[in-house]
């Protein structure tokens, strides 16, 4: 991999603590950081190298999924790691650090090519930007490529006006936005299992799929976050970008190769297919639901508004359920349910497709019979399980579902920052979102932002601790579906539909 300087605004700051140093960690770790590589940490702060160095040692501690296997490999890890202190809009900090820059690519015998990643809020990016540009941060002979988080903007307008400002400074090649969920490895992998499986290309249709269900429920609250959160809710936080990057990797129809054209050329045609949802029918498609006071894994919790930080009576939404259709041939009359929320009963990432039943309107329907599910475990566990009608053992009419794949967890499943960092260093942006995916994204989005923000929806409330109001239920139930794998609405389904999901119906088998 080619010698690159890391340049990191936000070094002090929680998000390069808890997920990009413990992902250079791991990197590290694997070989895959370049040769000649250096990390200059940037922030207000007035650390030392080795306080610096010291707080990263404390982060792996915390939040690396590995530990060094030497004593020499954390300090060999470390001693790339200089730090500087530079306020985002002081144009003299910007010629420190070109010294700085310059002096470790001379020292490393390393071409100029400079990685700036922005893990700071995004008002300052525009600054930042300017700043590089003027400052010749950005102009050596090397290449350069910008890494940013998200938010990316509030609404379409805000987020057409900031891609704008970024554009004065950098193409959008050299533009990587993170989207962390395209970093995960089993959202990586769905393109891949259609490529090359020709069960799933045959059944990839309308013609044998009822409905698909994507979930992403959390169990923590707002923790921190109350400032941004409040202003946000679950629309702009998880949905717009998240959720409907999900549905993009998902619903891309067969791309005839993994290349970055043809996966982005992919996307934007299903976000192009996407129904559009005009504000007055967003009460009817979308559920808007508030977490009250609850119990999460055994503990009593506030409801949302007694968090701390959140304005009282704040009317901001912590869950969206949301019915979508795509209209092209493959997947028109297939309902696609969204949702996601935070303080739900359990941590958990989830695609499930739900196949017709062909034999439902036969006299041939046996008891027990269940629909072919096929399920996508995204995270925190990773796992492709299809459950199957198959004879059962007590009597030979008996039907039993059983649910085939592997399961993998723990250490051994990268962190989606650690396949996001690298592919970034090697100038892969594959799975990074394109400006054109965020913009139809926000459009598809802007009703639901306009029908909450005129009152229109209701805002449910559901406990903490369960899987989110009645009224999400109620969207599917119009619909003759349900949610799979929630425990009030599996009561009295056929097993093994249990609260924790499909890998402990597995373990039991
Ligand atoms: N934390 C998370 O879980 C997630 C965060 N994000 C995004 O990542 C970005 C960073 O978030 P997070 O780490 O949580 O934020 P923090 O508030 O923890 O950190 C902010 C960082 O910005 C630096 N900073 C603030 N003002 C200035 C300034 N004027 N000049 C130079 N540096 C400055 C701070 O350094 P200092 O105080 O030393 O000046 C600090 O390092 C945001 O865009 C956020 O939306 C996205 C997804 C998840
Ligand atoms: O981007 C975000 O994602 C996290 C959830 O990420 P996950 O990988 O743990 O599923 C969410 O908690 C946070 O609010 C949001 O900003």
């Amino acid at each position: 991999m080619e010698a690159s300087t890391f340049v990191l605004f936000g070094a002090t700051g929680d998000l390069a603590k808890r997920k990009i140093y413990p992902a250079l960690f791991n990197l590290f770790l694997d070989g895959k950081l370049p040769q000649a590589f250096s990390l200059i940490g940037l922030g207000r702060r007035e650390w030392s190298d080795d306080t610096f160095r010291a707080n990263i040692e404390q982060s792996l501690r915390s939040f690396s999924r590995r530990e060094a296997d030497d004593s020499g490999a954390l300090n060999r890890f470390l001693s790339a790691f200089r730090y500087q202190v530079l306020d985002v809009g002081r144009k003299e900090d910007y010629q420190t650090l070109l010294r700085l820059i310059e002096q470790r690519e001379q020292a490393l015998g390393a071409a100029p090519n400079r990685l700036f990643y922005l893990s700071v809020a995004p008002e300052l990016f525009e600054t930042i930007c300017t700043n590089i540009q003027e400052s010749g941060l950005g102009s050596a002979k090397g290449w350069k490529r910008l890494i940013i988080e998200k938010p990316f903007g509030r609404d379409l307008e805000s987020a057409r006006q900031f891609n704008a400002q970024l554009s004065k400074a950098f193409t959008e090649e050299e533009i990587f936005r993170i989207d962390h969920y395209l970093g995960k490895p089993m959202v990586q992998k769905l393109e891949v299992l259609q490529q090359t499986n020709p069960v799933l290309q045959a059944a990839w249709n309308n013609r044998y799929i009822a409905n698909v269900q994507i979930t992403a429920s959390e169990t923590v609250g707002v923790e921190e976050r109350a400032g941004y959160y409040d202003k946000s809710g679950a629309v702009r936080d998880m949905f717009q970008n998240h959720m409907l990057q999900l549905l993009m990797m998902l619903a891309s129809h067969l791309p005839s190769s993994n290349s970055l054209e043809q996966v982005r050329q992919n996307k934007k045609l299903v976000m192009e297919s996407l129904e559009p949802l005009p504000v007055e029918n967003v009460g009817v498609n979308v559920v808007r639901g508030q977490y009250t006071n609850g119990v999460i894994q055994g503990k009593p919790v506030v409801g949302y508004t007694s968090e701390p930080g959140i304005a009282p009576g704040s009317a901001n939404e912590t869950f969206i359920a949301a019915k979508l259709q795509i209209d092209d041939v493959f997947w028109r009359g297939i309902p696609f349910y969204i949702r996601t929320g935070k303080r739900m009963k359990e941590k958990s990432t989830r695609i499930v497709i739900e196949f017709k039943e062909p034999i439902k309107q036969s006299a041939a329907k046996k008891d027990g019979q269940v629909p072919n599910l096929l399920v996508f475990e995204i995270s925190p566990n990773e796992g492709i399980y299809l459950q199957l009608n198959s004879g059962g053992v007590s009597h030979k009419q008996d039907l039993t579902p059983v649910l085939i794949g592997p399961g993998q967890s723990g250490n051994a499943v990268p962190e989606a920052y650690e396949n996001l960092i690298f592919d970034a260093l090697r100038g892969d942006s594959t799975y990074f979102a394109h400006w054109d995916e965020v913009e139809l994204s926000w459009k598809w989005v802007q009703p639901i932002l306009d029908a909450f923000a005129a009152g229109r929806v209701p805002l449910h409330d559901y406990p903490a601790g369960s899987f989110g109001p009645e009224a999400a239920n109620e969207l599917l139930a119009k619909d003759g579906y349900r949610w799979w794998f929630d425990e009030e609405t599996d009561a009295g389904a056929a097993e093994p539909s249990t609260a924790n999901g499909v890998r402990e119906a597995l373990s039991v088998k």
